[in-house]
């Protein structure tokens, strides 16, 4: 005869990866990111090399193609993208009636949501569908991103530009003028390294909300949210918003301190896959060193380089992309509250290949969770 296990003998606890920490949950062949040689590859290219020598666009084409364009490929691509970039009545008049008190991620967030609604294709995932959407939203959302800013400034959008480049253009629209070359190339550069970061949380986000069998605005509206906050994209934000509130070099130190004695977060440090360094900062950094010559405003610079060190020193955390990130959009003369915009995007490239790669060859995501809450009960002893 044999007895039944005991109640607690029955009960295996699982180990519990807590957000997800180490665990692989699918392959990807749109970047790899390998913590102990600090690189990051798109399609098998150093992200340096191609934050050095390609254009915004031509690394978009290849995230979502796999290959880098030829010269006609471009041309045909460039073409398509600046076809695309005006923002009709109906989406102009979402923008407005926002209030201009909300986040500029909300507007993002908002406009993406409303224009899947105008999509007569919106449901069709086919990849030729899915590819024209995604062009669609990367040529429209600087257009997007610049009128909100200007808006809020209290001044009026400026059309797109077509025989503008991407960077050029989107410069344009906020500032009513193609800055020097110095900063465009800073800018572009930015974009690259902010295009593709593999399974990070929002493009997660988008992936499970692709496995369901949803649409790519319902995905990409889902990343933008992710994105927002500012343990991810958000951070570059703050990271701005906390060097105001230091104004100068030699206040640095005082106040990291003083963050870290009250056990609170420093942003911009830090980061989930590499602990050894961000393999995006150098180029960031060198961009930032740049702009600050260029312009002759070495101040957050200074700020930038006390807080490293004092940061090293104390905790040996080193800074990620937000942290040169933030002070170069500020030098560059964008709103704070716009640098995760900005950050939209870039990051649409990644996100977009990701849904694509994610429908190829789908499954749904649902992982499983241990139980922690009450004993089974019954209702009528309550
Ligand atoms: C583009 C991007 O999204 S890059 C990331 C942008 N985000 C930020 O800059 C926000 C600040 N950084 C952080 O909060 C974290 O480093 C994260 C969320 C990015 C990654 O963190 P995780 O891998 O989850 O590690 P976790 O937060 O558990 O940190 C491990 C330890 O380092 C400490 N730590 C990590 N980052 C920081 C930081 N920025 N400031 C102070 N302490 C930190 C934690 O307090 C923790 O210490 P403990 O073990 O004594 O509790
Ligand atoms: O990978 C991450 O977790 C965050 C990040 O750096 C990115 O998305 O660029």
């Amino acid at each position: 005869m044999t007895t039944a296990p005991a109640q607690a003998e029955a009960v295996e606890t699982p180990t519990i990866y807590k957000g997800l920490a180490g665990v692989v949950v699918d392959t990807t062949a749109i970047s790899k990111v390998v913590p102990e040689t600090n690189s990051l590859t798109y399609r098998g290219y150093a992200v340096q090399d191609l934050a050095e020598h390609c254009s915004f666009e031509q690394v978009a084409y290849l995230l979502w193609h796999g290959e880098l364009p030829t010269d006609g490929e471009l041309a045909l691509f460039t073409q398509r993208e600046r076809a695309s970039r005006r923002i009709d009545r109906s989406t102009q008049a979402v923008l407005q009636r926002i209030p201009e008190t909300c986040h500029p991620m909300d507007i993002v967030r908002t406009v993406i949501s409303f224009l899947g609604t105008e999509d007569p294709d919106e449901e069709l995932s086919t990849p030729e569908a899915n590819y024209a959407k995604s062009l669609r939203m990367f040529a429209v959302l600087p257009t997007i991103v610049a009128a909100d800013m200007r808006r809020r400034r209290g001044q009026d959008p400026i059309a797109p530009h077509h025989g503008l480049g991407y960077a050029e253009n989107f410069l344009n629209m906020c500032f009513g003028e193609v800055p020097d070359p110095v900063i465009v190339r800073a800018f572009e550069k930015s974009m690259v390294l902010y295009a593709e970061h593999s399974f990070n949380a929002s493009t997660f986000a988008a992936r499970v909300v692709t496995s369901t069998q949803s649409d790519i605005y319902s995905a990409v509206t889902a990343a933008i949210g992710a994105l927002k906050g500012s343990l991810h994209g958000g951070a570059n934000e703050a990271v701005m918003y906390d060097m105001i509130e230091i104004d100068r070099p030699d206040r640095a130190r005082a106040w990291l301190n003083a963050k870290l004695d009250a056990n609170e977060k420093v942003m911009g440090f830090g980061h989930r896959v590499y602990k050894n360094g961000d393999s995006r900062v150098p180029t960031m950094r060198r961009a930032l060193h740049d702009v600050s010559a260029h312009l002759g405003e070495t101040r957050w610079c200074d700020i930038y380089t006390e807080l490293e060190a004092a940061m090293g020193e104390r905790t040996g955390i080193k800074p990620n992309l937000d942290f040169p990130t933030g002070p170069a959009y500020y030098l560059m003369g964008f709103d704070v509250a716009s640098f995760t915009p900005i950050f939209v995007m870039s990051r649409i490239t990644g996100w977009t290949a990701h849904i694509m790669e994610q429908v190829a060859s789908n499954s749904l995501i649902r992982p499983l969770s241990q139980y922690s809450g009450q004993p089974q009960r019954s209702l009528t002893s309550a």
